[in-house]
């Protein structure tokens, strides 16, 4: 399956770039913290190695020894895991559910720098998601100026031109998906080409597509909103660099067209899956637009603080956001998440690691409906904006999936599929 080949291959190679990283950076930790830095650094590398060796050789998961905040929350995960009817019994590296293996190691990563003073604050990943922001800075350019042209009419466009401009940003949010670094293994994934360029051709490519569905709640949301009362899309974010600008640009056109009057961002709350955007990275993305040397990019930095200084743009991270747990479950074990999501008129979740989490990561079939999956998941109207990059689909047509699978055998795992689904 895609998850032993992720298990066997993918992230021990992630682990070892990880090693790599912190090697590189020894001159800079002493610089910035003499010696005490270097053996930080060293301690952190043997823990790594260590947790290799545990992944590769299939270890038991050992329970977490820090005390951050949420270790008790991975620690109680690791006994309901243990003590599953239908589980292996002792939950090891390839014999325990891949979603949660899978975020276990990204929390050991963490923990690994955490416990280490002073490199505690150091994201092992920052590099990567810098360098897949300026290899993306082409497509970039091509979307703010597409977008500053279509502010300067915007509020001449009519009903049926709004709803194609929403499409469109729609789609190069969905398609910026495509750059995750987790899944080419830290492998450069940034976007090259114009991002709008090749939506027409692309759209046989999104196998549920309920953009209308999303388009309808936001208009009637619109009509139907009362005196004194905000209209609000959350975005719960995934990866940095190109697929966060799209996002930001999406949410810039809410606001700009008046479809909503706030959006609230969800972002990380510690390095994960690679490219995933933390509060760091976020602000990070906002001030190199803002002071980029180009027109279009930094008026779109610039206004986005603007947003964010307003509070008509809101970020928040929430430690659930970084459990193994599936968002089934946020009720129970992040309530106040959940009602934090409930004020919510639309929730775009972003990403294939959401997807996985909405729907339980389980082996369904493809046909069977996206609300069976969320499994009384509904804090508020959400739609899903994913590209295909697990095995893991539900919501398609009698045979659709069968039919693909025939000629292409990769279709769930290769990220050139996508969907818009809506629940
Ligand atoms: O950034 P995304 O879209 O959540 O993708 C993360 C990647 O990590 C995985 O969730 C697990 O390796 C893949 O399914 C996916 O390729
Ligand atoms: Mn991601």
């Amino acid at each position: 399956s895609f998850a032993y080949f992720t298990i066997k291959d993918r992230l021990p190679q992630i682990l070892t770039r990880v090693i790599d990283t912190l090697h590189r950076h020894k001159n800079e930790f002493f610089e910035e913290h003499g010696e005490k830095g270097v053996e930080a650094e060293k301690r952190a590398i043997s823990f790594l190695s260590k947790l290799r060796n545990e992944l590769q050789t299939d270890k038991p998961v050992t329970p977490l020894e820090d005390e951050l905040p949420d270790a008790a929350l991975w620690n109680q995960y690791l006994d309901y895991q243990r003590n599953l009817p239908n589980g292996n019994g002792e939950p090891s590296w390839f014999q325990s559910p891949w979603l949660y293996v899978e975020c276990y190691m990204y929390r050991r990563i963490h923990a690994a720098l955490a416990q280490n003073p002073p490199i505690d604050n150091f994201d092992v990943f920052k590099e990567g998601k810098a360098q897949n922001f300026f290899e993306s800075q082409e497509a970039i350019i091509a979307l703010c100026t597409y977008f500053q042209e279509l502010l300067k009419n915007i509020k001449d466009l009519d009903e049926k031109q709004l709803q194609e401009e929403f499409f469109k940003l729609l789609q190069v949010s969905l398609w910026g998906n495509k750059c995750d670094l987790s899944f080419s293994a830290g492998e450069d994934s940034s976007q090259k080409s114009s991002p709008l360029q090749s939506l027409e051709n692309m759209i046989p490519y999104i196998l549920v597509n309920d953009m209308e569905k999303a388009w309808s709640l936001l208009v009637n949301a619109k009509k139907n909103r009362k005196e004194g009362s905000n209209v609000r899309v959350d975005i719960i974010l995934d990866n940095a660099g190109f697929e966060l600008v799209s996002d930001l640009v999406l949410a810039d056109f809410l606001l700009s067209s008046k479809l909503a009057d706030e959006v609230h961002f969800h972002g990380k709350s510690i390095p994960w899956y690679v490219s995933d955007t933390t509060k760091h990275d976020f602000n990070w993305t906002i001030k190199q637009l803002g002071s980029a040397n180009h027109m279009w990019m930094s008026r779109c930095g610039i206004n986005w603080e603007g947003n964010l200084k307003k509070g008509v743009w809101v970020f928040r991270d929430h430690m659930f956001w970084t459990l193994p747990h599936d968002f089934s479950s946020m009720s129970e074990v992040a309530p106040d998440l959940y009602a934090e999501l409930q004020k919510s008129n639309l929730l775009l979740f972003k990403g294939d690691l959401n997807y996985r989490k909405l729907t339980g990561d389980r082996k369904w079939e493809c046909s069977v409906p996206f609300h069976q999956a969320l499994n009384k998941f509904h804090p508020a109207p959400l739609c899903s904006l994913r590209t295909l990059k697990s095995d893991t689909q539900v919501g398609l047509k009698p045979g659709q999936g069968e039919q693909i699978q025939a000629s292409e055998p990769e279709w769930m795992v290769s990220g050139k599929y996508g969907v818009v689904q809506f629940d």
